[in-house]
């Protein structure tokens, strides 16, 4: 089969012919027919990360496709269902996150397109029990983004603790955050979306975000300060210190900043202002079974949409380096 492989780190990717995956217990076989192209995917091109990938690396964890192979053992996923491969690819079931409902956490669990193959392929092998089901009415290109940006940024949310009403703000409108800001509208949150260029300030006005901000024109922690008197949450799915800074900055007395991107750096925080303003600082890591159920949710009844552009798996080195200049106005998806 064909695929885009990571030989070596900060080389580009090639476009090969490997072997097609062989089925062990519990799992089943993908024709993939979109995938997402994720930040994460160039850190792991990068090796940029604490946690290296594997190598060689097939990566894509915004895989979507039609299974045509089951092992023997799988009866909850049948041949001609569509299903997604996402980043937890799978976890043990049996540690105390795992029994818990908080699969996300699992020590065991392993990463689609990082410590196992991805979706940057024709075919990809995942176990059953961890597939995103895809709902019928689904078009494969436009949920693919949901699978990572989507799931993660709805769950981010979630957990902000922001109500309805109340104001949050995106640092970041690339592939996360251009999705972030429609779940937070749908969520019905006020949003402040903050980037740095004119292109992403107007894409988030047109998707719905009440006050966009172009970071470097203006300083978005006075802005913010100044427009709603600071925000109940932040959410930064920037891959920039500074955001995170900023966006730790614009935070209210009593908020919450949810850690959502991942420079690999290091976050200072004042001791004495999280203190005496009772700020909570969080990270958020993609979203469990159930989150990804309800993220799906959202877009099959068109309350979020990814804005997508396509090309081919043949073009991803090219893809890459537009994403490191951030001249990527929302989500590239990988026709396959
Ligand atoms: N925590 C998780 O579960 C999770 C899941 C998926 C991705 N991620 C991470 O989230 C990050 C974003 O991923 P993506 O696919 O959306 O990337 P992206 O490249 O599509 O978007 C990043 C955006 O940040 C903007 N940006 C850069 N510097 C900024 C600044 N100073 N202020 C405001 N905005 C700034 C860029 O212009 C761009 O629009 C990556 O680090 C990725 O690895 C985390
Ligand atoms: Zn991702
Ligand atoms: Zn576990």
């Amino acid at each position: 089969m064909k695929a885009a492989v990571v030989n070596e780190f900060n080389k580009s990717l090639e476009i090969k012919e490997v072997e097609k995956p062989t089925l062990e217990r519990g799992e089943i076989l993908v024709k993939i027919e979109a995938c997402g192209v994720c930040h994460t995917d160039l850190h792991a091109a990068h090796g940029d990360w604490p946690v290296k990938p594997k190598l060689p690396l097939i990566p894509g964890h915004e895989g979507v496709g039609v299974v045509v192979e089951v092992a023997s053992d799988v009866s909850s996923v049948k041949i001609g269902d569509r299903v997604g491969i996402p980043w937890l690819y799978s976890a043990c079931g049996d540690c105390e996150y795992c029994l818990s409902g908080q699969e996300t956490l699992c020590p065991n669990q392993l990463n689609g397109g990082y410590s196992v193959d991805g979706g940057y392929a024709e075919y990809c092998k995942a176990p059953a029990d961890y597939v995103a089901r895809i709902p019928k009415e689904a078009d494969p290109v436009e949920i693919a983004p949901i699978l990572c940006a989507g799931v993660t940024t709805y769950k981010a949310l979630k957990i902000s603790g922001a109500k309805p009403g109340e104001w949050v703000a995106i640092y970041g409108i690339g592939g996360l955050g251009h999705i972030a800001l429609q779940y937070a509208k749908a969520m019905g949150l006020n949003v402040v979306a903050v980037d740095i260029s004119d292109d992403k300030s107007n894409l988030a006005l047109e998707l719905g975000a009440d006050i966009a901000i172009n970071g470097l024109k203006e300083d978005p922690v006075e802005a913010i300060k100044e427009k709603v008197g600071g925000v109940h949450a932040a959410v930064s799915v920037a891959v920039s210190k500074k955001a995170f800074e900023q966006a730790y900055q614009s935070v209210r007395r009593g908020g919450t900043l949810v850690v959502v991107g991942l420079p690999n750096d290091e976050l200072p925080i004042p001791i004495f202002d999280t203190v005496l303003n009772a700020v909570t600082v969080k990270g958020s890591i993609v979203g469990t079974r159930k989150d990804m159920q309800e993220a799906i949710d959202f877009a099959v009844r068109g309350k979020v949409r990814a804005m997508i552009e396509t090309t081919e798996l043949d073009n991803i080195n090219e893809v890459f380096k537009r994403m490191e200049e951030g001249k990527i106005n929302g989500r590239v998806v990988l026709k396959i």
